[in-house]
């Protein structure tokens, strides 16, 4: 939370140097707002870190936030890992080798996520909705709140309260396309106020980018009908970065 908020209260000319074309490292980048099918804006900014364990990258990473960001990264990947154990003895899946691992856990990305306040929140979102297409996110988020996770029918949408010290598990559409529907990512959005900043910390567990992900063969064997094809997950993240949040229509990129 602290890196967040020193990062972003950075003068604009310090957080000008790590936009895509002026970082030192494509490891870390500045980004803003998508516009949204719906045709408000999103009201954000974020730094995007690609983590990689003995990246030298690292080093380059704004000096204001780099040491908590490396530091929450290392306290969560246990977590992280666990995590993928326990959803994977759901699956019946026994063995968590090392196809299972780049398919799944492959590459780490932490954004560092702003929501300024919002003059005119109504005409804004902080977030369109959308599922992540990670396999899990683990998100920690400051006490303002504005996350809303979708209930049972489509326009219920239910606040996740900032609990202090607990994080949000989202599912991600990874793990809905491995689990051939067994698990089913969640749709989610984030509306900004008017009065607070908001900070929140997403980990995104993403597949290698060349991992070939599909339905996982273990659950197929009985005969059961694969619903995704195998994708490459860099095109399924470029799919999705290249339309912005669209609810849970990046799925369709990787159905039959
Ligand atoms: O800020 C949040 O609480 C959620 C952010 C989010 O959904 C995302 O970055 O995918
Ligand atoms: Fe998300």
């Amino acid at each position: 939370m602290e890196a967040g908020h020193k990062f972003f209260e950075l003068p604009s000319e310090e957080k000008r140097k790590y936009l895509k074309e002026n970082s030192p490292t494509p490891t870390v980048q500045l980004k803003t707002s998508f516009s949204l099918a719906e045709k408000v804006l999103e009201w954000k900014d974020f730094l995007m870190h690609w983590y990689f364990p003995d990246d030298e990258s690292v080093n380059l990473w704004p000096a204001v936030s780099k040491d908590q960001v490396l530091e929450y990264i290392n306290w969560a990947k246990p977590v992280i890992r666990k995590l993928l154990e326990v959803l994977l003895k759901g699956l019946n899946v026994k063995e968590f080798n090392e196809s299972k691992e780049s398919q799944l856990m492959g590459a780490l990305i932490v954004d560092l996520m702003h929501y300024p306040l919002c003059p005119n929140p109504e005409l804004a979102a902080g977030v369109g909705r959308h599922a992540d297409i990670s396999t899990i996110t683990i998100l920690l988020q400051d006490d303002v709140g504005g996350l809303y996770v979708q209930g049972t029918r489509a326009d219920q949408w239910i606040h996740v309260t900032p609990v202090k010290g607990a994080l949000v598990i989202n599912i991600g559409d990874i793990l809905q396309i491995v689990s051939n529907d067994r698990y089913k990512s969640i749709e989610h959005r984030v509306i900004v106020n008017k009065s607070r900043n908001r900070v929140s910390v997403p980990i995104f567990l993403n597949p290698k980018d060349d991992a070939v992900v599909g339905p996982f063969p273990e659950l197929l064997e009985s005969g059961e009908k694969p619903i995704y094809k195998n994708v490459v997950f860099s095109d399924y993240f470029n799919f999705f970065f290249s339309k912005g949040p669209e609810g849970k229509k990046t799925l369709e990129f990787a159905k039959v």
